[in-house]
């Protein structure tokens, strides 16, 4: 289980992220909802290490990892879907999958076969460099790269930004999967989603919570969630 409390984030004088608390639980799917600009990303990057909070504790499989690097928290299981995808455009596809290597024993880094059946594009274009990849190519390889480290909780920041349905569609189909533990060469995670399209979050997630102005003001089981009261802080 992944436990975020109260976490405060500033950028200079700007209050990024105020006393934000999150938990995201081991076989679900957790989405963070909320417009452009509210701190999505921020707590995403402050979850994995890549930006420096002011107080809070991030807790992680009951230890509490609120001051290790963003490379040591690779390490103890946590993948990281950047927003953009941050695909490197003059490596190959296989060179972009082997970066994920970084955080694993040696005997550890090889390509799992799954990963080509739940992305078989990558398979087709694993000489070609990432660079000539369409967008949502490159969101599949992202999505890949992050599942070679093996994570145990695998965050995805706004995968479905600027990709054409077909492809959304599959990476619904393959975060449920991942969730519902079905791909032998995963085990058991905990997904959190960053979505701002309310339809999308729906149908994958078992919990959400909405952010706004650098708050969580909605949070729950998609279950008992009342739609009217989340589309208004999504609406603009
Ligand atoms: N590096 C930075 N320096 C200064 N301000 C920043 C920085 N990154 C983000 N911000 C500001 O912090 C606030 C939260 O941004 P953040 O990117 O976390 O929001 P978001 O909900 O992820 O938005 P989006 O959906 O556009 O990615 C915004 O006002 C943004 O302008």
């Amino acid at each position: 289980m992944l436990m975020v409390e109260n976490i405060n984030l500033y950028y200079g004088a700007s209050h990024a992220l105020r006393g934000v608390s999150l938990k995201a639980e081991t076989g679900k799917v957790t989405c963070v909802l909320g417009r452009n600009g509210v701190g999505k990303t921020s707590l995403m990057r402050a979850i994995m290490g890549l930006q420096t909070i002011k107080n809070g504790v991030v807790q992680w499989e009951n230890k509490d990892i609120t001051t290790l690097s963003a490379y040591e928290r690779a390490r103890t299981g946590i993948g990281f879907v950047p927003q953009g995808r941050e695909i490197f455009a003059r490596l190959t596809v296989r060179e972009n999958l082997e970066t994920g290597f970084a955080p694993l024993k040696r005997a550890d880094r090889t390509i799992p076969a799954e990963i080509f059946d739940l992305f078989p594009v990558l398979a087709d274009m694993l000489h070609r460099r990432g660079g000539d990849l369409s967008g949502g190519q490159q969101q599949q390889l992202a999505i890949a790269r992050a599942l070679v480290t093996r994570p145990r909780l695998l965050i995805l920041d706004e995968p479905t930004e600027g990709i054409q349905p077909s492809i959304i569609k599959d990476i619904g189909r393959v975060i449920r999967l991942l969730a519902e533990n079905k791909i032998a060469a995963f085990g058991q995670m905990a997904i959190v989603l960053v979505e701002q399209y309310f339809d999308f979050a729906k149908e994958l997630a078992d919990c959400y919570a909405v952010m706004d102005r650098g708050e969580v003001i909605l949070a729950g089981d998609i279950a008992n969630m009342v739609e009217t009261d989340v589309r208004k802080h999504l609406t603009v």
